[in-house]
């Protein structure tokens, strides 16, 4: 026992593992020659040698040395090494691509539907969203880990509405989210067949007023479509959203 294991090799190893694995394919050994494995790491033969060797040594892989260089297979361990950096990549470019939220349908201030009659944002509704919204803000109060996880939203790129302002006062700019919205918590099987209604609507938007009377407890939505309708959703009808990232 050498006392090295998969979880002790450094960096340098793994971006050899790596290097290895793209040459050739997993399953299959492959003749290496530590001088060209050393230029595709930018790094001296030596040094290629001895993390061929380290690598070894951690059971990352099998080698065989022959009198012109050596057959190298990436063991199963050395496998699962190169799969735990690919899930820690999965999670840094993946994560911000969509946040899931869940909570519950509510009845607001009645206020909704006023502003967003107001030529001055429906006519960018119309250029920057492409529809004309149905005259209201769909409600949904948020379940508690759903507030948290909100937060994230932040993070995307939104289609902004800008303020604008008339002869009496100045109205504050809005932030729009690409979602889809479906009746239910997410959990059950959609049944489609034969309900009136359908249960997942894909054109709708969170937005997001920057001056609003409602806490970050309260995620309003605005689509091309009455979603109570739509959706058979009444007060007390538990929503999922699908925020996704626009790249
Ligand atoms: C596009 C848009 C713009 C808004 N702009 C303002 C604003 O300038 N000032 C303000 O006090 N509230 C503004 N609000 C927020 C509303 O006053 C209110 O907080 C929110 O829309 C909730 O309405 P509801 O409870 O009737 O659904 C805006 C809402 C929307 C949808
Ligand atoms: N796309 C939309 C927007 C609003 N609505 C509903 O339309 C009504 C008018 O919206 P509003 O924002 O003025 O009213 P409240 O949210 O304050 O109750 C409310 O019952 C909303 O829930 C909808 O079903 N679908
Ligand atoms: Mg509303």
């Amino acid at each position: 026992m050498s006392g090295i294991t998969a979880s002790s090799v450094g960096h340098a190893e793994l971006a050899t593992l790596k290097a290895l694995a793209l040459s050739g394919d997993l399953d299959g050994d492959q003749k290496v020659s530590c001088s060209a494995l050393a230029d595709r790491l930018d790094a001296s033969t030596q040094t290629a040698s001895r993390r061929l060797q380290r690598l070894e040594e951690a059971d990352l892989v099998d080698r065989e040395i022959v009198s012109d260089g050596q057959w190298v297979t990436v063991t199963e361990a050395g496998e699962r090494a190169l799969q735990r950096e690919y899930a820690d990549y999965r999670r840094i470019f993946e994560r911000d691509a969509s946040v899931e939220l869940h909570g519950s349908i509510t009845s607001g201030m009645g206020e909704g539907r006023h502003y967003i009659s107001l030529p001055g944002y429906m006519r960018q509704f119309e250029d920057r969203l492409g529809y004309e919204p149905f005259l209201g803000t769909l409600n949904v109060e948020l379940g508690e880990e759903s507030v948290r996880e909100r937060g994230r939203l932040s993070s995307f790129e939104p289609v902004t509405i800008d303020g604008w302002e008339d002869d009496e006062r100045t109205y504050g700019p809005a932030y729009c989210y690409p979602a889809a919205v479906e009746a239910g918590d997410g959990s059950e099987a959609t049944a489609s067949d034969g309900g009136e209604a359908a249960s997942r609507f894909e054109d709708a938007h969170v937005i997001t007023p920057e001056r609003t009377h409602h806490g970050d407890d309260q995620l309003e939505i605005i689509a091309p479509v009455k979603l109570r309708d739509e959706l058979g959703l009444e007060d007390g009808s538990p929503l999922t959203i699908h925020v996704t990232e626009q790249r």
